[in-house]
């Protein structure tokens, strides 16, 4: 049976796992919630996720949400062994703490500058955008030295970070400065071949949704 993946266009840590589903093939029926008409609060969902966050999914019965968890899961269930989310326990901690440098280092820092305006109507403040800047130069310096995120092979760690680094573009963040980055990420556009079909409908939503709040 098909998993559900329960998802919004637009959602970074829905990108992630739509782009993990095909890259591994594995057949899902997609449902689409409405946030803003409070789809994800109804007590159906609830009953399903009661952090009431989207992506989740439900497995045939087996309910998950947290985007990296999901990510994880994916791998060990349906394709382990993969250099996706490797067994050896020093390469996955490498791509673990990259996807933990995600959630709690990168994608933090975007989520005190980009949503304010939007969650809290107060102004994008420029000294949050710094600390942006700041994870982002770390990042970008890691792939220096590295073809991918974790090391030299593709991992759930790039379709995380490939996920959030087109959310803070979309958010109007300058993405020319970081030149590593810009490599990678064009590498990767070549190279998923659903990069095309899940990636600019992402960016494109989210520049409608950000533009608004956008500094001119
Ligand atoms: N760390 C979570 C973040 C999930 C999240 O906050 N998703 C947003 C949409 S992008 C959401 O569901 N917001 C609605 C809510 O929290 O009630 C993940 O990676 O899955």
């Amino acid at each position: 049976m098909p998993i559900d993946l329960y998802e919004m266009l637009g959602s970074a840590p829905c990108l992630s796992v739509k782009m993990l589903l095909n890259h591994l093939k594995i057949p899902a029926n997609l449902h689409h919630l409405n946030l803003p008409a409070g789809d994800h609060l109804k007590p159906e969902y609830l009953k399903l996720n009661p952090m009431h966050t989207i992506p989740t999914i439900n497995d045939n019965g087996f309910a998950l949400w947290e985007s990296r968890t999901i990510l994880r899961y994916l791998v060990n269930q349906y394709a382990p062994g993969n250099d996706l989310y490797p067994n050896d326990p020093k390469k996955r901690a490498i791509v673990d703490r990259m996807l933990d440098f995600d959630l709690g280092t990168l994608y933090s820092a975007a989520a005190q500058w980009m949503y304010p305006p939007i969650f809290k109507k107060t102004p994008r403040e420029p000294e949050k955008e710094k600390v942006l800047s700041d994870k982002l130069q770390l990042f970008d310096q890691l792939l220096a030295t590295n073809r991918y995120a974790a090391g030299e092979h593709l991992t759930i760690a790039d379709l995380s970070l490939l996920a959030s680094v087109n959310t803070f573009y979309a958010a109007g963040h300058n993405m020319d400065q970081y030149q590593n980055i810009k490599s990678w990420w064009n590498r990767l556009e070549h190279e998923l071949p659903y990069y095309k079909e899940l990636v600019p409908p992402h960016v494109d939503a989210l520049n409608a949704w950000f533009a608004p709040y956008k500094q001119k």
